[in-house]
């Protein structure tokens, strides 16, 4: 299924003698969470088979926390994510925490891509409520299936009013992540996402327990205003260049010529770059194309003049952004500014 809206309550919500549940919408995406293995003979399962009604309905306890409605954005593999469509998803998850009669919102998504969609929502929906997204590394028939687990977590951390404030988090088994930091980090494991330090909280006792918050600006704090972007369907295009020993200018000037406004440079160690390539992305700088330094070390910052000189050439230094969350901040920034300046602001803020 490609595209469609509903909007059907699901899990008859208890009410306690204590009032009305917290109204906690999931949004729907696709992903594993969503998979089948009986769907296919071609690989080992599909994502985004299994409608998040069906989903949710797995999954009755949810009707003692939350009263829960559900609606399916799109059902996609999230390798298929791309920016149109995540600005989709944060139009419509502002929308819903717009709602006076909506308490949180939760978006179930593959794996793949979550971290980016979730840093596109943790930067621009300007609201306090909770927003929860969450994935499965098993699809949803697979014997010791993540999802049904993940998402009650889910279900616990949109619920609970101590998640207010807090941006948009990745609930991954039991713990809880900013956006901002979470990475996906191994292929297959069910433990697959971490965060350079540690998760923010986690499900104790059915009951998210939060240590510290974010450390960055997001949502109405962050410098990006969702209105402002009104009439935009995507935003400049940002390129990622990985470098290897050895790598010809000449790609670089070939990915400009794509038309990139935007190029997120990974190099090796703290971000280095040999100096053909260096030249190369000066040509791009020249040009208009703003040129962002980022590292292919799994953990660790990009220091701005660290290992190159920043203000020399002109580069903007990601921290400890990644390469791929980098791609999303840039090609926010340049949908608003060039200023090299303002968007190495972003960065060290955001
Ligand atoms: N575990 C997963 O969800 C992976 C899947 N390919 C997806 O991102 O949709």
């Amino acid at each position: 299924m490609a595209d469609a809206t509903a909007a059907a309550p699901v899990v008859e919500p208890v009410v306690g003698p204590g009032g009305s549940l917290p109204h906690v919408v999931v949004v729907g995406t696709g992903g594993t969470i969503a998979g089948s293995s009986a769907a296919t003979t071609a690989k080992h399962y599909e994502a985004g088979v299994v409608t998040v009604e069906d989903l949710l309905a797995a999954v009755p306890q949810v009707g003692e926390l939350a009263a829960v409605t559900c609606e399916q954005l799109c059902q996609i593999d999230s390798v298929e994510m791309d920016l149109p469509l995540q600005l989709r998803l944060v139009r419509r998850v502002a929308e819903l925490t717009d709602r006076e009669d909506v308490d949180a919102v939760l978006v179930t998504h593959g794996t793949d891509t979550l971290e980016e969609s979730a840093y596109l929502l943790h930067l621009l929906v300007p609201s306090d409520k909770p927003v929860v997204v969450v994935g499965a590394m098993r699809p949803a028939d697979a014997p010791g299936a993540d999802g049904p687990s993940n998402l009650l977590n889910a279900v616990r951390v949109a619920a609970h009013p101590s998640s207010r404030g807090l941006g948009t988090l990745v609930v991954a088994g039991e713990e809880i992540h900013s956006a901002r930091d979470v990475r996906k980090e191994h292929t297959s494991r069910v433990d697959a996402f971490g965060s350079l330090n540690g998760p923010l909280g986690e499900v104790a006792g059915g009951v998210p327990r939060y240590a510290h918050g974010p450390s960055r600006l997001h949502g109405r704090a962050s410098a990006f205003d969702l209105e402002a972007l009104a009439g935009l369907d995507d935003l400049p295009p940002v390129e990622v260049l990985v470098t290897r020993a050895g790598l010809p200018g000449s790609i670089v000037d070939a990915v400009v010529a794509t038309g990139a406004r935007g190029l997120v440079h990974v190099g090796p160690g703290a971000g280095n770059i040999p100096e053909g390539v260096a030249r190369a992305l000066d040509r791009a700088r020249a040009a208009g194309v703003v040129v962002v330094r980022s590292t292919r070390v799994a953990w660790g910052t990009v220091a701005r003049g660290g290992a190159v000189d920043d203000a020399g050439h002109d580069f903007v230094a990601a921290g400890d952004l990644g390469p791929y969350k980098a791609r999303v901040l840039l090609a926010l920034a340049l949908a608003v500014t060039d200023d090299t300046a303002r968007i190495q602001e972003a960065f060290d803020t955001h």
